[in-house]
């Protein structure tokens, strides 16, 4: 049996790309040396998978920034403002990736969106008018040679027409426009392989795994009829994932591809239309079984009770999605063996793979039996002991544990007198640069050369000096800067018990940008204080309120890995009861402004609606409610998003029932602005008024037109200016400059505000 997967992770077992790229962006390397080592990481990865024993490799999936942008800059989906200037074809990459603000000119970066139900990004292709779509870009071909080169035959990877269509903007234009030059470009990336020689095409089309209307199942099909149709000596794989593709499965077999690829994984229902419509005999079918999200081992037995009912002659085993969302290896870890031996990271998935294929072959009776012995070995027994006493905690909770009182309204009033902070209040969203010397300080911290007391009062000094400076610009709500965070979700996860984490275990997040989610293990409690030292610290330094900095617990729970052995809602009311001590202690000590981050809320909702509320905000937006529910009216609650895609789920996001949130708008359009305003939104808002995961500084009139549009839209004593994202990922010059350009944009328009209703 064959064994492939979707994609393998690019970022390299040690952050390589990552660092050669961090370093190109500060002219420490050249575009020669930077293609070296992508070169030198593509022939890595691509001998670890031929020596690993996977039969069919892709290529393509390396990136230096974005999979979905290299698709649309290979077909020339770049718009004007980008290629006017006139870059060289990298930082022209890099200019639609971050933003540019040089000699050549001053554009911001395209919008950055994130990807499906994960917690990697994708940049947002936009279409013009005038673009002109056309196969213009080599990387494809390129890669492709690359490996044929050193021997290896791949199947390159591409996003497919119809999702990159979905994830695009159209501006000023509309997808029927560019349609017949798209299918074009696509049949020429085609024609081309064929001449190349490659025997497979995977087109990536995770978008059919979300509720399509009938236009959208009319569109996708007249694509592929039109695109798969005809000769070619290419095979294309059809590639689905994240879910299962129940609103077209059926018209999915008449196509004229050659391979299907499913997602038995994350699919409740791929197996069911499988059974209930059969499979073409004319296609492979790339089975998703091992899951390329989480960590944890394989279920043999559960796996081949699956093959088994699979058509055996025409599967390739596969991955569930690409494994770009797991880290490296576990063998970088150094677990005790009875914990390792439950986790599966990429490298180790790919031995899963071949060992079920030599399981589910018939003829190999040996290898199987002990195979199998090892690994049901992992499931006979339960892993953890449960937490009894948290256990009954959890049972014993009332309606009333879900609900703050007063009411908003009230609430609103005696914060606003308690608080006495002006109009179009002034705040950040608690991160502030993490520079090199704050990393290498902890490093050297975790490294023991720095003892604890030094590392601390690093930390202090830090914190001194970001009231400091945020006093100085005249910011109303400051913070104390996380600078003793690595992350905001693994640094929880390090002081909560019941998490694992890892040394090396990191997964992209975006271009140059990875994480290490912390691994839950067992039932999850606060044992300890977390944060309320360091903000206590800081808001003795002023009279200004300074914002307690929490994370909140649907966002841990879904930027760690969860467990499988309980449901994700058990788990993430472990954690709310564990920040909800931390919630009344910094309360008891002095902080009057509290803000629990739910920067990833959206990330577990279902990619299909009917599920939104039955599967999901049923039970995260109560999660939330039950961390602040106990505060005191008084005390202001903030909460904050990335990514503003929530127009559609306001009403839960009101629901959450904070006081304040702030989100991403910057990078996106003004619309959910509209939604907010039709809604009769409570919670007051800060939208971000400059995008943060761009390195370019926004001026004062720019902030100020910002600001002017945001109060058309928004009743100005609801609206907080702040950045859209914390400022952790910038450096200390451009921040220390937009910063001041936004309190002097927020003073400028409130004295207007002022002025108008003397007038
Ligand atoms: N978990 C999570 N998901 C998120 C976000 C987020 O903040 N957290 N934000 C959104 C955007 N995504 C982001 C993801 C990562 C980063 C980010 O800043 N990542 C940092 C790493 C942060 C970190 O873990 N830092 C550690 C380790 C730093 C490090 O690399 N240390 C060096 C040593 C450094 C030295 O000696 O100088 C090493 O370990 O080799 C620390 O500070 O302790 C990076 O890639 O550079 C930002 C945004 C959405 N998803
Ligand atoms: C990814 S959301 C970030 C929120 C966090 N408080 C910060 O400022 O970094
Ligand atoms: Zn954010």
């Amino acid at each position: 049996m064959k064994t492939t997967i979707v994609g393998f992770p690019r970022i390299g077992e040690n952050r390589e790309l990552k660092i050669a790229t961090e370093k190109y962006f500060r002219g420490d390397l050249t575009q020669e040396q930077l293609a070296a080592e992508g070169k030198r990481l593509r022939r890595m990865h691509w001998n670890l998978l031929k020596e690993a024993g996977i039969s069919l490799i892709p290529s393509n999936d390396f990136s230096f920034y974005d999979t979905t942008l290299d698709t649309a800059v290979l077909l020339n989906v770049i718009p004007n403002r980008f290629s006017a200037l006139q870059l060289s074809a990298l930082d022209t990459y890099f200019a639609l990736a971050r933003g540019y603000q040089g000699e050549a000119g001053d554009v911001t970066a395209l919008p950055m969106k994130k990807w499906f139900n994960t917690n990697y990004h994708y940049l947002t292709p936009e279409f013009e008018q005038q673009t002109e779509v056309k196969l213009v870009g080599t990387k494809v071909f390129d890669e492709y040679l690359e490996a044929k080169a050193i021997g290896i035959e791949t199947r390159p990877v591409i996003l497919g027409p119809y999702t990159l269509i979905k994830l695009s903007d159209f501006k000023g234009t509309t997808v029927q426009e560019h349609l017949p030059a798209l299918i074009s470009a696509y049949q020429e990336v085609i024609a081309k392989l064929s001449e190349l020689g490659a025997e497979w095409l995977q087109l990536d089309e995770p978008s059919l795994v979300k509720d399509l209307t009938p236009d959208e199942r009319q569109l996708f099909m007249s694509i592929y009829r039109e695109l798969a149709g005809g000769t070619r000596e290419t095979k294309l794989l059809l590639q689905t994932y994240f879910g299962d593709v129940r609103d077209i499965y059926e018209d999915l077999s008449t196509l004229p591809v050659d391979g299907i690829g499913l997602d038995f994984v994350e699919g409740k229902q791929t197996l069911q239309l499988f059974e209930t419509f059969g499979f073409p005999q004319d296609k492979k079918l790339f089975a998703g079984v091992v899951n390329g999200k989480n960590i944890w081992r394989n279920d043999y037995s559960r796996t081949l009770n699956l093959l088994a009912k699979l058509p055996h002659d025409q599967l390739v085993l596969s991955t569930s999605c690409s494994l770009l969302h797991v880290p490296f290896s576990v063998a970088q870890e150094s677990f005790p063996a009875e914990v390792a031996r439950h986790f599966s990271f990429a490298k180790e998935k790919l031995s899963e793979l071949t060992e079920l294929a030599a399981i589910a072959d018939p003829t190999d009776d040996i290898a199987k039996s002990a195979l199998l012995a090892d690994n049901y070995r992992l499931f006979d027994t339960a892993r953890v002991t449960a937490n009894e006493q948290l256990t009954h905690r959890l049972a014993e909770l009332t309606a009333a544990d879900f609900q703050r009182l007063p009411a908003f309204e009230e609430r609103s009033r005696l914060q606003k007198s308690a608080l006495a902070l002006p109009l179009l209040p002034t705040t950040t969203i608690g991160s502030f640069p993490q520079t090199r010397e704050v990393k290498a300080a902890r490093a050297a911290f975790k490294k023991a050369s720095l003892s604890e007391a030094e590392y601390h009062d690093f930390l202090r000094e830090k914190i001194a000096d970001c009231v400091a400076f945020q006093e100085d610009i005249g910011l109303d709500v400051l913070v104390h800067g996380e600078f003793e965070r690595n992350d905001m979700v693994e640094y929880f996860g390090e002081h909560l018990s019941g998490f694992l984490f890892t040394k090396k275990a990191w997964v992209q997040s975006y271009g140059t940008r990875c994480v290490k989610p912390p691994i839950i293990w067992g039932d999850i409690s606060r044992e300890r204080p977390i944060t309320v030292g360091w903000s206590a610290f800081a808001q003795h330094l002023t009279e200004k309120p300074v914002k307690g900095m929490l994370t909140g617990p649907v966002t841990i729970l879904n930027w760690s890995f969860p467990r499988e052995d309980i449901s994700l809602k058990e788990s993430t009311l472990q954690i709310a009861l564990a920040i909800q001590e931390e919630v009344l202690d910094l309360e008891a000590h002095g902080i009057k402004i509290i803000q629990i981050d739910e920067a990833a809320l959206r990330e577990k909702l279902p990619l299909r609606k009917s599920d939104w509320y039955s599967e999901y905000l049923d039970w995260a937006i109560p999660a939330f409610r039950l961390v602040h529910s106990r505060v005191a009216p008084e005390t202001q609650i903030h909460t904050h998003m990335c990514y503003s895609e929530f127009a559609d789920i306001l009403t839960a996001i009101d629901q959450m029932d904070a006081d304040v949130i702030s989100f991403e708008a910057s990078r996106s359009n003004l619309s959910l602005l509209d939604a907010l305003s039709a809604q009769h939104f409570q919670t007051a808002v800060g939208p971000g008024v400059y995008d943060i995961h761009s390195p370019r500084v926004p001026s004062v009139a720019e902030l100020r037109a910002t600001i002017q549009a945001l109060l058309e839209k928004i009743a100005a004593d609801k609206l907080w200016v702040n950045p859209d994202c914390g400022l952790k990922t910038r450096d200390e010059k451009e921040t220390f400059a937009s910063l001041k350009h936004l309190a002097q944009a927020a003073q400028e328009a409130r004295k207007e505000l002022v002025y108008d209703n003397i007038e």
